[in-house]
């Protein structure tokens, strides 16, 4: 089912939280909400539940219009026809695993069998037909939540809402978690809306990421699209790049300088389109994963060729990050795959590389 909102904005008091905002859902399609904590991204949802009133907009579910401030149109959020799974459970610990999904049915005064049915499919699609007859409390954390997300799903939702439903839960779990929920959103053709602030969540569920900041959403597009071209230096810092350095333009389109340095840099990407106007803020937004290291082998300065000293090894596993720190320039994290080896320890002198393609020049922010 799509989901419009257009134009919508929610206040709390006189402090608004969400600012115009529009976006289309498709049918089937899995958004994201994604953005640091108090950017707006519960807010949006609840008003597709209808448990936010807006100040302005229209929402559509179908083609139902719920909410409207023109036409004073406001559906209550139970014949809404939307399911919501939050962080925390709300499962019954005293009840059984069916007790808990039938519920819901039950109070809409369903026949025996038919709840049996339904309560059987959900159980079926999040995996737990074996567990039936147990008693919540003795679930864990990840149960919990698939209880959770059955009790939603028997309802048989026109759109279903997560607000970070798996922040709960350890790591790992979380990870399989994600998947699972990928899944299952993708074999009963379900429209979501997800609420993260976590990155990686966000890139696995998603259809579509919209990022979120102060109440606006500045970027949507595939996941591939936001990782690879992130609209501004704070969004890629957000999206884990770690390396963002002010840069100053150096007469052509290309070339620039690590600011306050002579160190010169070349990128494959300036801000998308093209430079922006003087004045705007640049950064230059650089992936660890993208830097080269090798030993320094003394003078020879080029563009993205940078020598300095490492100052910190650190052993991760699949990759060694290093942190130089670059002859009168800034410090970069550099992150070198596991088949290199970790060559270098701290004091060595290096040369880092990057070639200009991974480098992107973008403006520190965008207006939405
Ligand atoms: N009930 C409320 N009363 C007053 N202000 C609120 C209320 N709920 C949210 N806000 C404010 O509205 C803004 C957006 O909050 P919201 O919960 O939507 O952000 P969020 O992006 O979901 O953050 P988080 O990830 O922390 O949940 C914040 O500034 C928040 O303080």
């Amino acid at each position: 089912m799509e989901v419009t909102l257009e134009n919508v904005s929610i206040a709390y008091g006189g402090a608004v939280a969400v600012k115009d905002l529009s976006i289309h859902i498709k049918d089937a399609e899995s958004l994201v909400l994604l953005g640091k904590s108090g950017c707006g991204k519960t807010t949006t949802m609840r008003s597709i539940a209808g448990l936010e009133t807006p100040v302005a907009g229209r929402i559509t579910i179908g083609d139902q219009v719920v909410f409207d401030s023109a036409a004073g149109i406001d559906v209550p959020s139970y014949k809404r026809q939307v399911g919501m799974v939050f962080q925390s459970y709300a499962v019954w610990p005293h009840r059984t695993i069916f007790q808990n999904v039938a519920f819901p049915l039950k109070m809409q005064k369903l026949g025996r069998r038919e709840i049996a049915e339904r309560v059987g499919e959900v159980l079926e699609v999040v995996g737990l037909s074996d567990f039936a007859d147990r008693g919540a409390s003795l679930l864990s954390g990840g149960q919990m939540q698939r209880v959770a997300l059955a009790r939603s799903l028997v309802m048989r939702p026109r759109v279903l809402l997560l607000d970070e439903p798996l922040s709960n839960l350890d790591a790992r779990l979380r990870e399989r978690l994600r998947v699972e929920l990928r899944s299952i959103q993708q074999k009963l053709d379900l429209t979501c809306v997800y609420v993260t602030h976590d990155q990686t969540e966000a890139m696995a569920l998603a259809d579509r990421v919209a990022l979120m900041q102060s109440g606006r959403i500045v970027q949507c597009a595939a996941p591939e699209e936001v990782y690879e071209r992130p609209v501004s230096a704070s969004i890629a810092d957000f999206l884990g790049v770690s390396n963002i350095l002010p840069v100053e333009a150096d007469g052509t389109d290309r070339r620039f300088r690590l600011a306050s340095t002579s160190l010169e840099l070349e990128c494959g990407d300036v801000c998308g389109a093209g430079l922006p106007g003087a004045g705007t803020e640049l950064r230059a937004c650089i992936r660890p994963e993208d830097l080269h290291l090798d030993a320094d082998r003394g003078p020879g300065r080029q563009p993205n060729c940078w020598a300095g000293v490492v100052d910190v090894v650190s052993y991760q596993g699949a990759t060694t990050v290093y942190q130089v720190v670059l002859d009168d320039g800034p410090s970069l994290q550099v992150a070198s795959p596991r088949r290199l080896g970790s060559p270098f320890v701290k004091g060595d002198r290096v040369r880092t590389s990057i070639a200009a393609r991974d480098v992107q020049v973008l403006p520190a922010e965008v207006a939405a």
